[in-house]
């Protein structure tokens, strides 16, 4: 069966009339199967926005394939439009309509039969306020509204750029409820999140881009094998003292909360060894393997709002370039530490 999604050798370059182009995308490279929840993950300012702009053509590519259930993009777009649901952007809603009204008239432009409405609004928890004003509802309420205008469609492949934003932890459990509910009916869920925890328990596979390129693909358990290069999170009385003894015999250690991290150990034993050796019994050595872990071992840094965290500069553009985010936010120069 063709994948839902593929996207291959994708670069885009945003132009700029005074500063230096700014390259986007890469060769950017995803395969999303049929039927799974995808997670695409990257740090900010990666180009997880850029590219699924590109693919529902909001944007021209430069160069690269991109494919929809199977057809080509953006030349097929048309033929496949009516397949996939998707928010890249914040929608605008009219304050002053309610939520019936305002899917009403979606559903009427994209000739979708009305009894879709109250579907929808009964997957996204919003039935009761339906007939409340838009301008009285919380970003969250929002953000349901907006998955219910891309649910309308009942669509085979469904697209959110970080659905999770404004949502409280009982919304973003309720966003994961509703994405699978809607993946075991069949249906082809992408999202982009910085809630690496969100992506780990959601999604079944994922990919994790790095300054507009592909840096790990595939299922979720895989990326966590492939990740988990050695880390081990050990617990022991004293544990500065004892993360002291580590880093002095040679260890990559930190002090995390109540635990010590360990990282890059090619055998755990070494830890009890040189723990032991000093009278400190260790009490807990467990194998981390966290898709954060995974995340920024691979991203080379954590997300933060509205700053960059590069991994290697070997090829991409002069550090002077890394001076604007976006957001207008303060942007980190240089290799994260
Ligand atoms: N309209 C634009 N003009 C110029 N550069 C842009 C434009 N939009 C994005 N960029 C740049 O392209 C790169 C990728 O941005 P993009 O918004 O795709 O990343 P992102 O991973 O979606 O980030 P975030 O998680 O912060 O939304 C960044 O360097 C960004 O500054």
């Amino acid at each position: 069966m063709t994948a839902a999604l593929e996207i291959e050798g994708l670069v885009k370059t945003y132009q700029s009339l005074f500063g230096k182009p700014r390259v986007a995308l890469d060769r950017l490279d995803m395969v999303v199967a049929r039927g799974e929840i995808h997670g695409f993950l990257g740090p900010n300012g990666s180009g997880k926005s850029t590219a699924l702009k590109t693919l529902l053509g909001l944007l021209r590519p430069d160069a690269g394939n991109m494919r929809i259930l199977g057809q080509p993009v953006p030349r097929a777009l048309p033929a496949v439009a009516s397949r996939v649901g998707a928010i890249v952007e914040a929608p605008a809603f009219f304050g002053n309509f309610t939520a019936y009204k305002t899917l009403s008239l979606l559903a009427k432009a994209g000739g979708v039969p009305k009894d879709r409405i109250g579907i929808v609004l009964d997957q996204v928890g919003l039935t009761d306020r339906a007939e409340d004003e838009v301008k009285s509802y919380s970003l969250g309420m929002r953000q349901r509204l907006a998955v219910a205008s891309a649910l309308l469609k009942d669509p085979e492949l469904l697209i959110l750029d970080e659905p999770n934003n404004g949502l409280d932890p009982a919304g973003i459990r309720e966003m994961r409820d509703l994405l699978r509910e809607q993946a075991d009916r069949g249906m082809t869920v992408v999202i982009s999140s910085h809630i690496l925890a969100e992506i780990q328990q959601v999604c079944d596979s994922v990919t994790i881009i790095s300054r507009g390129r592909t840096v790990a693909a595939g299922p979720v358990s895989d990326v966590l094998a492939v990740a988990d290069r050695g880390t081990y999170r050990v617990r022991v009385d004293d544990h500065h003292r004892a993360a002291q003894i580590l880093a002095d015999a040679g260890a990559d250690v930190t002090v995390a909360g109540d635990h010590i991290v360990v990282r890059d150990l090619a055998d755990a034993a070494w830890v009890t060894r040189a723990l032991g050796l000093n009278d400190f019994w260790v009490r807990e050595l467990t194998p981390v393997a966290q898709l954060e872990d995974a995340f920024l071992s691979l991203t080379g840094g954590g997300p933060r709002r509205g700053q960059f965290r590069p991994v290697d500069n070997s090829d991409w553009p002069a550090q002077e370039d890394f001076v604007d985010s976006p957001t207008g936010d303060v942007v980190e120069h240089g290799r994260s530490s």
